[in-house]
């Protein structure tokens, strides 16, 4: 079956904004991005690039429709994305605690890995990312997962919209943020300190901002996170008696991450979820289990 390669007038509506005069740069680059199929990897055709073989190996593990359709990644994506099992587990966690949302914000949303999971269980997704490359991979991936119309794509740094109050008005049921950690030096050192090696902005004014958007936060941080620093940032943004659930997430029996929840609903909630893996530590007030996804 032919593929559809060119943005057409429908498609444009997603990538929200992009349509208005002062985009006009943008709007040309994600046209030829369009036009070339750019980024295109096909269904057992091997990458080149020797860095990213090993990745690229185990790629059904980041979209599981790698193994079927074209997906799209720029090289950095194949380090960054979220493993399809960890997004389709933080997509339906939010939607059994809070199963009258609809619409979602995904912050720094990359190649669409949680996207495109939260597209499946909510209404509306917006997606936000500074790279139109990012962007453009999202659209396309979604696209795989036939999922495109939920989804609807802004352009921009985010910590530039956050300070505009973007998004603060548009009634958004739950936030989700998978900032960039650094590279894979965040394992470097035992503690990962939330405030100074997370990018583009540390933990406090990270969260500032996303709980000025929604009440509900998720937000996926480094397994080596200093939780000192969430039970302190949680205390000075939302009192002394505020509580964040940390969940230790999994993907092939490796540890891949936290899941940081703020929210009332998310805590009051107990689900039937195993606790497997490493001992939970009882860093107040934060909650800890061990999923494997
Ligand atoms: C860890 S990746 C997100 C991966 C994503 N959750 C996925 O599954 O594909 C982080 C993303 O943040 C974006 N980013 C970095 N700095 C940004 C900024 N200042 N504003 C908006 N996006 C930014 C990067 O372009 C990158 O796509």
């Amino acid at each position: 079956m032919a593929r559809k390669t060119k943005l057409d007038r429908q498609q444009l509506q997603h990538f929200v904004h992009l349509s208005k005069r002062k985009y006009r740069k943008q709007r040309s680059a994600l046209k030829s991005l369009f036009k070339d199929d750019a980024y295109r990897i096909e269904p057992d055709v091997k990458v080149t690039d020797r860095s990213i073989f090993k990745y690229w190996k185990t790629r059904h593990r980041l979209f599981s429709r790698m193994q079927t359709k074209d997906l799209y990644m720029t090289r950095e994506l194949w380090f960054s994305v979220t493993p399809e099992s960890l997004a389709k587990f933080a997509a339906r966690f939010i939607k059994s605690c809070l199963p009258d949302a609809q619409v979602v914000l995904d912050v720094y949303c990359g190649g669409g890995g949680n996207t495109i999971q939260f597209a499946q269980y909510f209404q509306k997704v917006y997606g936000v990312d500074s790279s139109l490359e990012h962007l453009y991979c999202t659209y396309r991936n979604a696209q795989a997962y036939n999922v495109e119309d939920r989804i609807w794509l802004k352009y921009g740094d985010w910590p530039t919209m956050s300070r505009k109050g973007r998004f603060e008005k548009l009634q958004i049921d739950c936030v989700f943020s998978s900032p960039p950690w650094g590279g894979p030096q965040y394992l470097n050192s035992e503690l990962y300190d939330l405030e100074n090696a997370l990018q583009p902005r540390g933990l406090r004014e990270t969260l500032q901002g996303l709980l000025r958007v929604s009440e509900n936060v998720v937000m996926f941080l480094p397994r080596n996170s200093d939780l000192g620093q969430v039970s302190q940032v949680t205390r000075e943004l939302l009192g002394n008696e505020a509580l964040c659930k940390v969940i230790y997430v999994k993907d092939n029996g490796y540890l891949k991450g936290i899941m940081c929840f703020w929210g009332e609903k998310f805590y009051n909630y107990s689900s039937p979820t195993t606790t497997e893996g490493p001992a939970t530590e009882n860093v107040s007030p934060s909650v800890d289990y061990a999923i494997d996804g």
